[in-house]
């Protein structure tokens, strides 16, 4: 008999940990014979019982089987919902803790890469969003078919599970309701779905963005192909429900790791959907970017504009634009805006939003930071004040550099990933100190950090 069976099969043991403090990802960290264990919903302080998962030469993962002795800042799961949907890490975490955390995170990171004289920066305490709950303006459920039946929603991590149309509450009620109310037409009309096992053409993600100021829904409808049978009825369908003022079809492809495909093009109404901030108006095409916490979004704009320290003979470059919002709301303040991003959609929505609000002195540039920048530069721009709002991977070495070289005088980073944020404040520590972080709490409940850097040139 071969040797494997010979083996009684080895029961899994469940082991106790003392949680020490929470990973990046809100999971908690303890150790098991002095090797690092992740434990997801376990929490600083807590002694846990886990079943070891992952056993990896450097680290364990484990699940949590149960809590022998609680933390203090232990609150209740929301009840009626799953708790293998993402996006809800931190909700079994007192809210005051979480900002904690989140505070934490930003220090623990400057540790880690330590860029110059960090020790001196001020991290500030984390500001709390409006609403804890309810206050995501995007929905983006995929869709499914299993055995005849639709299935939309979100899958449960590292899984092909899709949860269908889980209670998420995080999510605007509104952007909730759209997605179940589509999940009945696409079910009445016959619409034919994707299917990821035979690869075939069909409709594979709805995503429902509401503008809060508004109330108007913009629906994209991402599939995969171009022609799918009765997709323009549904679009009509969809027009009709209450606040639908905006359908479109995105196309993708099974060997695109995106969500997004790169072709747009409207079905039905509106170009744009409206929003509203800080007294200016913003119109969103459905590949731009927008924060998805629109009324936190005021707090986090107001800090940076606050640390730009502009005065009306600057010219600010707001690179990383989306749809213009920072150099829009930042134009009454400075002689010149001129506003970088790389996806025309977001530009030309950028050019219209200048429009919209009336702004004579602010023009967007469609293409990379790392190109325009220095061409900017050589064609004798100003560059005085500048802001950068880079995707989570932070700044390209090649900008850190050409920075350096431009050294604008003031210069706020925003920045959705504290770790990377650090990795590039160790370069540009070269000529810059930072004077203070503000981490502003735009996703409660999940253990995302957005904060914002305010750097000044060194004395030298
Ligand atoms: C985090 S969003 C910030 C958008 C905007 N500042 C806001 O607050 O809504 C980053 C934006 O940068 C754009 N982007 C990504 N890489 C870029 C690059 N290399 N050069 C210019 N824009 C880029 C993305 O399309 C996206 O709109």
């Amino acid at each position: 008999m071969h040797k494997q069976f010979k083996r009684k099969p080895q029961k899994e043991k469940d082991v106790i940990i003392t949680i020490k403090r929470l990973g990046i990802n809100g999971e908690g960290v303890g150790y098991y014979k002095k090797k690092i264990i992740f434990i997801p919903g376990a929490l600083p302080n807590e002694v846990v019982v886990a079943k070891i998962t992952v056993d990896k030469p450097r680290y364990l993962e484990g699940e949590l089987v149960r809590i022998k002795e609680k933390s203090p800042d232990r609150v209740d799961f929301p009840k009626g919902v799953d708790p293998r949907i993402g996006g809800l890490e931190l909700a079994h975490l007192a809210y005051p803790a979480q900002l904690a955390f989140k505070h934490d995170i930003v220090v623990e990171s400057l540790r880690r890469y330590h860029p110059r004289a960090w020790q001196k920066y001020k991290v500030k305490p984390t500001i709390p969003a409006p609403s804890e709950w309810g206050y995501r303006n995007k929905a983006q459920y995929q869709i499914e078919r299993p055995k005849g039946q639709t299935k939309l929603g979100l899958f449960a991590p590292n899984s092909h599970d899709l949860i269908d149309l889980p209670e998420m509450p995080t999510q605007s009620p509104l952007t909730q309701k759209i997605e179940r109310q589509a999940k009945s037409l696409v079910d009445k009309l016959r619409i034919p779905i994707a299917n990821p096992y035979r690869h075939t053409k069909g409709l594979k993600t709805i995503v429902v963005r509401e503008a809060f100021a508004s109330k108007q829904v913009q629906v994209t409808l991402i599939t995969v192909g171009h022609e799918i049978l009765r997709l323009p009825e549904l679009a009509e369908a969809l027009m009709k429900l209450d606040h639908v003022v905006s359908v479109y079809q995105n196309e993708t492809t099974w060997d695109n790791p995106q969500v997004w495909g790169n072709k747009t093009e409207k079905l039905a109404g509106q170009n744009q959907i409206m929003e509203v901030l800080l007294d200016k108006k913003f119109a969103l095409s459905p590949r731009a970017f927008f924060q998805l916490n629109p009324v936190q979004t005021a707090n986090l704009y107001q800090t940076a504009l606050k640390y730009l320290d502009l005065t009306p003979d600057m010219t600010l470059i707001d690179a990383y634009a989306g749809v213009g919002t920072l150099g829009i709301l930042a134009s009454d303040f400075v002689k010149q805006v001129i506003g970088i991003e790389t996806i025309p959609e977001a530009v030309a929505d950028a050019k219209h939003n200048v429009q919209l609000n009336h702004v004579k002195n602010a023009d967007y540039l469609q293409g990379s930071v790392e190109k325009i920048l220095p061409q900017l530069q050589k064609s004798g721009v100003p560059i005085d004040a500048l802001i950068v709002d880079p995707p989570r991977t932070g700044l390209a070495k090649s900008l850190i550099k050409t920075l350096l070289k431009v050294q604008p005088k003031t210069f706020v980073y925003i920045s959705c990933n504290p770790s990377t944020l650090a990795q590039d404040l160790v370069l540009l520590g070269e000529k810059y100190d930072v004077r203070v972080i503000q981490n502003v709490d735009m996703l409660p409940q999940t253990p995302r950090c957005e904060c914002v850097a305010k750097l000044v040139l060194r004395d030298k």
